[in-house]
């Protein structure tokens, strides 16, 4: 890091310690990509991403992905939870995220905001009937502030609760990702008159210092 002449001293040394921050920052990241033995295996499975062990783990622990399984992946880039929906057995995936994604055979996907108007109608569009899993790994840019991220989360799991309870088919599965934190209370009451089991999970590959769970609801009942 170098100083840069033209910069007044004082901004010059505040620069300077973001830029060291950001470095510290960037080579804990990189230590903690090179040493996680997730992030080597998904390298070795063809995953792209490490997150795909989650689904394998609660796949494996629930038996969410039947064969020929109709699956939304509502937040699916980079593609790891739709990779495996796929190799599991699903016969059509269709998902969304904000960022494009290189395609998956057998999987379409929308770029944009699941929370934006008319993209429930374009995701069922595109399935072309009800579905038998509804998994949501969206997750916000976290602010740090634990009480905003949680907030913003959980409005990204009650969207897709609500987009759940009009495209599953009864006796289907929901998925989502939660931030530890007190208002998933309401959504687990929901979550329990309209699905037979409800199960709170971390799987092993979710990080430890994360406040990231997973709510697991099975046998979708419509009113
Ligand atoms: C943890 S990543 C998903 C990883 C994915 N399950 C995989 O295995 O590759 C969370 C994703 O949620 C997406 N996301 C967040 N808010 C969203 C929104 N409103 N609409 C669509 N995608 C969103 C982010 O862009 C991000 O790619």
């Amino acid at each position: 890091m170098t100083e840069n002449p033209s910069v007044p001293p004082r901004r010059e040394a505040v620069r300077l310690k973001h830029a060291r921050k950001h470095s510290t920052s960037s080579q804990a990241w990189l230590n903690r990509q090179l040493n996680d033995p997730y992030v080597q295996a998904a390298k070795a499975q063809g995953y792209r991403s490490r997150a795909a062990f989650k689904l394998v783990e609660l796949d494996d622990k629930y038996k969410l992905i039947a064969k020929g399984a109709r699956v939304v992946d509502l937040g699916a880039a980079p593609g790891g939870w739709s990779q495996v929906a796929i190799q599991r057995g699903a016969s059509r995936v269709v998902g969304i995220d904000l960022l494009p994604i290189i395609p998956v055979e057998g999987a379409q996907f929308i770029e944009g905001d699941f929370m934006a108007d008319g993209m429930e109608e374009r995701l069922t569009e595109m399935l072309g009937g009800r579905a038998d899993l509804v998994l949501s790994d969206m997750a916000p840019n976290t602010t740090g502030h634990v009480a905003t991220d949680h907030i913003r989360i959980m409005a990204l799991a009650d969207t897709a609760l609500a987009f759940a309870t009009q495209i599953l088919e009864p006796g289907g599965s929901f998925v989502a990702k939660l931030f530890q934190g007190g208002a998933e209370r309401d959504m687990l009451n929901t979550l329990k008159l309209r699905f037979k089991t409800v199960r709170h999970a971390k799987p092993p590959a979710s990080r430890k210092d994360s406040k990231e769970m997973y709510v697991v609801a099975m046998g979708f009942r419509p009113e």
